[in-house]
Formats: structure tokens, C-alpha cells, sequence
């Protein structure tokens, strides 16, 4: 009768040692996953959610693999990223898909999270890794009814996610990371559009202020010189007036995709002002952006447009300017891009006056503060 109780109370002690194992091991969870939410709530660009979610979460959740594929399809995913300086290429654990049918096929109308053993329906999120998990959970990433992409988590143990496994903190994270997602998403479009040109499509003015201090900072920091190219559509009056108002809009839309198409996924394409554009390209030396400059202004005098039947010819006048970090900085990032811009915009000026359809390079712009002041140590 005693052997009994004590045998009886050993199984009960062991229950409740299980049960407060497992009690343990929800509270981390939760704790873990708080801490992954809160950051994630706090974070304000696309990129840094990214990596968020592909290096803390796998240290959040004590995953062996983690993946995240996200529905591109107008490739806006990708310039934004590209934009950000994010390195798509090298970031393999990351999938844009073009369309939303893989993850139809792999979740079906139930939109819920496959919670089981690997499949090889989902290797392709898996595919970065020699090593393939045994056992997944794959969460869809779903607003407004439609797939933004899914969350993958891969373990080397069968045991690890089992399809009988509770799910509801993994749909309170679909919610969450899902809005986030969106959210950002919706930033990066109002961001993208608020200093984008709506006619050409490329970068406008406060776009090219904004970056020409963060170029000017970086150039300072990296010693590489920055070049900064003012282009100038020739005599573009005689086309509003001789075509129409529309037609010179379209000279505009051409121009402008041709010089960006031009120039390096990173350099920056800006309409400064109705037929003026300014871009700037890092790390070149006189003669590399003087072979750009003339690039453009070939590949404008021989683009052969045509708008409503009438065959349309412009050429384009070109003043370039540059800078290089001096070894003692004083003059501010504000003072350098407007003396930067000045000198583009002079050279400029003097290409229109020896005849345009030409380029004029005004060199390096000096900074003069810092040559007084070494003048003085
Ligand atoms: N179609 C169109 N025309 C514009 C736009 N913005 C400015 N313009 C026109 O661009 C023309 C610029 O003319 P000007 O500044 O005299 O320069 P230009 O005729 O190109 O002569 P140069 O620069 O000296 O070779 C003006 O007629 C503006 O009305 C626009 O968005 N669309």
C-alpha cells in the first residue's frame, strides 16, 4: 500500500515536472518571440526587416535553416531594396517570386501554415541550403487576402515541427509580420513616390538633395571622388512649339530612360527642373566620366523618336564637375553640393555658349575652406 502511494506519487511528481518543463519552455517562447515582435515593430525600412527577420529570427526561434520568399512581381521589391544598397544576389536566404501561384499551389485556399515534415514542394525556399531540414513550418504572409510571401523554418529534427504542433502563436506571427510587412511596404511606395518624377519616372530635385549629402558623406568617408553630370536638352522650346506641349513630354520621358539606362544601377538620374537633368556617379576619374558624358550625348543625338508620325531629333548639352575628400574636411556636405551643382551647372552653361550638343568640364571643385585653414596650421 505504501510502495503504491509512492509509485503513484513519483508518476505524478514526473507529470508535473513535464508539465512544468513545458510551461518553462512556452514562457521562453513567448519571452523570445516579444522580444523578435517589439524590434520588428520598431524597425521603419524593408531592408532592415529583412535581415531582422533572416538573422534574429533564427536565433529568436533556434532555427537550423530560415528563409523568406516575398511576391515581386513589378520588380518594385527589388529597386527598392537595390535603392537601400541591400545585396539581393548575396542574400540567399531570401526568394522574390514574380507571382503569387507557387505559394497558392503550396497553402492552398486554407491559407494555413504547413507545420510537418520537409517537402520537396518547398525546396526551392530551401534551396540556398546543402543541408535540407527534415521538419518545417512554413507560414504564409497573407493582407487583404492576398500572399505577400512566406516565412520558412527549417530544423535538422523530425521532432522539432510535428503537424499535431499548436499553431497559435505561429498565426499570431503570420498577423504580425504580415502587417509589418505591408506597412513597410506602404512606406517605401509613399517614400518612392513623393521623390519620384511623376512625368519621367526618374528621381526629382528633393530626391537629389537628399542624396547628394549622403553621397558628399560618403565620399568623405571613402576618399572616392563623387562626379556630378548637368544635362540639358538643346533648344527644347522649338519642340513644345513646333510638335506641341505633348510631344515635348515624351522627348522628355525618352531622354531621360536613355541617360538612365546609361548609367550604373547606384549612380543617381534627377530631373532638376523642366528639360534640366543632374546625375551624379561615384568613383570615376576625369576620363571615365568624361567617356560617360559623351556616351550620353551620342546615344540622345542618334535617338531616333517619333510622336504622332512625325519623326522628332534633339541633342543634349552636358557641363560636368567633380569632388575628392581633401585631407583636412571644414566646409559642411550643404556648402560642397552647392558648389558642386554650381560648377556642373557653369560648365553647363558654357557648353550652351561654345555651340551645344557638346560637354564642358569644369574638374575638381575646390574646397576652399580647407585649403585656408592648412594655409594656416
Ligand atoms: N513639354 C514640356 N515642356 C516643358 C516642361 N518643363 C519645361 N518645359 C519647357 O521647356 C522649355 C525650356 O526652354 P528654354 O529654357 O528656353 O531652353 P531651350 O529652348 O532648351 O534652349 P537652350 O537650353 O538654351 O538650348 C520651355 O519652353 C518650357 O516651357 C515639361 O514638363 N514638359
Amino acid at each position: 500500500m505504501e510502495e503504491d502511494l509512492t509509485t503513484d506519487l513519483s508518476i505524478l511528481q514526473s507529470h508535473l515536472d513535464g508539465m512544468i518543463n513545458r510551461v518553462q519552455h512556452n514562457s521562453n517562447a513567448l519571452r523570445r518571440f516579444q522580444a523578435f515582435e517589439r524590434r520588428l515593430l520598431n524597425l521603419n525600412s524593408l531592408s532592415e526587416m529583412i535581415v531582422h527577420i533572416l538573422e534574429d529570427g533564427k536565433a529568436f526561434f533556434d532555427l537550423d535553416v530560415i528563409s523568406l520568399c516575398l511576391v515581386d512581381k513589378e520588380n518594385e521589391l527589388s529597386e527598392y531594396l537595390i535603392q537601400d544598397g541591400f545585396d539581393i544576389k548575396t542574400t540567399k536566404q531570401l526568394t522574390l517570386l514574380k507571382d503569387r501561384h507557387q505559394l497558392k499551389t503550396l497553402f492552398g485556399f486554407a491559407v494555413k501554415p504547413y507545420i510537418g515534415a520537409y517537402h520537396p514542394k518547398c525546396s526551392e525556399f530551401f534551396s540556398y541550403t546543402d543541408r535540407k531540414p527534415i521538419s518545417v513550418a512554413l507560414i504564409p504572409l497573407i493582407r487583404r487576402g492576398k500572399y505577400l510571401g512566406s516565412l520558412n523554418f527549417g530544423s535538422f529534427q523530425q521532432e522539432r515541427f510535428i503537424d499535431t504542433m499548436a499553431t497559435d502563436f505561429i498565426e499570431h506571427m503570420i498577423s504580425v509580420v504580415s502587417i509589418c510587412l505591408e506597412n513597410n511596404l506602404n512606406f517605401e511606395m509613399m517614400r518612392r513616390t513623393s521623390l519620384i518624377d511623376t512625368l519621367t519616372g526618374v528621381n526629382n530635385r528633393r530626391f537629389l538633395e537628399q542624396r547628394l549629402g549622403e553621397e558628399i558623406d560618403r565620399c568623405q568617408r571613402s576618399g572616392e571622388p563623387l562626379s556630378c553630370l548637368f544635362l540639358d536638352i538643346d533648344y527644347f522650346k522649338s519642340i513644345n512649339d513646333t510638335h506641341g506641349h505633348q510631344a515635348g513630354d515624351y522627348v522628355l520621358k525618352q531622354v531621360s530612360g536613355s541617360v538612365k539606362n546609361l548609367l550604373r544601377n547606384n549612380d543617381v538620374l534627377a530631373r532638376y527642373g523642366g528639360e534640366e537633368f543632374v546625375a551624379l556617379l561615384s568613383n570615376l576619374d576625369e576620363s571615365k566620366l568624361i567617356a560617360i558624358a559623351e556616351r550620353i550625348r551620342c546615344t540622345v543625338e542618334a535617338l531616333n523618336m517619333v510622336f504622332d508620325g512625325k519623326p522628332i531629333q534633339v541633342t543634349i548639352s552636358i557641363g560636368a564637375a567633380s569632388y575628392s575628400a581633401p585631407k583636412h574636411i571644414l566646409s559642411s556636405a550643404a556648402d560642397i553640393a552647392m558648389r558642386l551643382i554650381e560648377s556642373a551647372d557653369a560648365a553647363l552653361y558654357q557648353a550652351k555658349h561654345n555651340g551645344r550638343n557638346r560637354i564642358e568640364n569644369n574638374g575638381f571643385i575646390i574646397d576652399r575652406t580647407s585649403i585656408d585653414s592648412a594655409a594656416s596650421y
